[in-house]
């Protein structure tokens, strides 16, 4: 079953910080055990309380990602809030090599760099209802401090500007009503990424 999905393009997530992207990814891979795997992207930031090194993320050190970045080892990287993230060839490498739908979960800079590669992915944009409930899901998240939630609603707007510039995504989701929001990514993955191949 697993190598069905040999050859299906990749699908890129992508949104401001809260708006929703791990929590629809979660859905998706619970939904599609076997199907999709998640690109464990890294990063220079520290675990949040509840993530494994590894599995929501690769956790590295700044010189060593720069010395990474320096060898050509990163399709895509970006600095915010003062942390790198990145995707390494390897860790789209170790999805794909399990015959799996590969899944990334990155932000418009990595958007505009993966789309100067050949991976070729469907590009969805996430899109919050609005910077005010934007704040309300980060704060309610406790995982930010007053600087670094700053940081994150300062560049947010930038990125929902590019993100409904037409042309930049293959589909936007108002993520306003969560069911509702998966409902919308659930049938572009069954008639575009998936494009018929298999069901559950
Ligand atoms: N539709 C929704 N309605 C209300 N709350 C939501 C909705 N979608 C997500 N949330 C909540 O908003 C918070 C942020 O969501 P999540 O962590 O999935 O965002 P993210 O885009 O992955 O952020 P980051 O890029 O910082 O990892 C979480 O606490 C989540 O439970």
């Amino acid at each position: 079953m697993a190598n069905n999905t040999r050859g299906l393009r990749p699908l890129v997530l992508c949104g401001p910080s809260g708006t929703g992207k791990s929590t629809l990814l979660k859905k998706l891979l619970e939904d599609y055990p076997n199907t999709f795997g998640f690109s464990v992207s890294h990063t220079t930031r520290l675990p949040r309380p509840g993530e494994i090194d590894g599995k929501h993320y690769h956790f590295t050190t700044a010189e060593k990602m720069k010395q990474d970045i320096e060898e050509g080892k990163f399709i895509e990287n970006a600095t915010f809030g003062g942390n790198m993230y990145g995707t390494s060839k390897d860790a789209v490498k170790t999805v794909l090599d399990q015959g799996k739908v590969c899944v990334l979960d990155i932000d418009v800079q990595g958007v505009k760099q993966i789309k100067k590669t050949d991976l070729n992915p469907f590009y969805v944009f996430i899109k919050p209802p609005n910077l005010n409930v934007l704040e309300e899901r980060l704060r309610q998240r406790k995982t930010e401090t007053e600087e670094t939630l700053k940081r994150r609603l300062s560049v947010a707007s930038h990125e929902v500007q590019y993100g409904e510039e037409p042309g930049n995504f293959d589909l936007v989701v108002l993520n306003d009503n969560l069911e509702h929001a998966y409902d919308q990514l659930k049938k572009f993955v069954k008639n575009h990424v998936l494009n018929g191949k298999q069901g559950k």
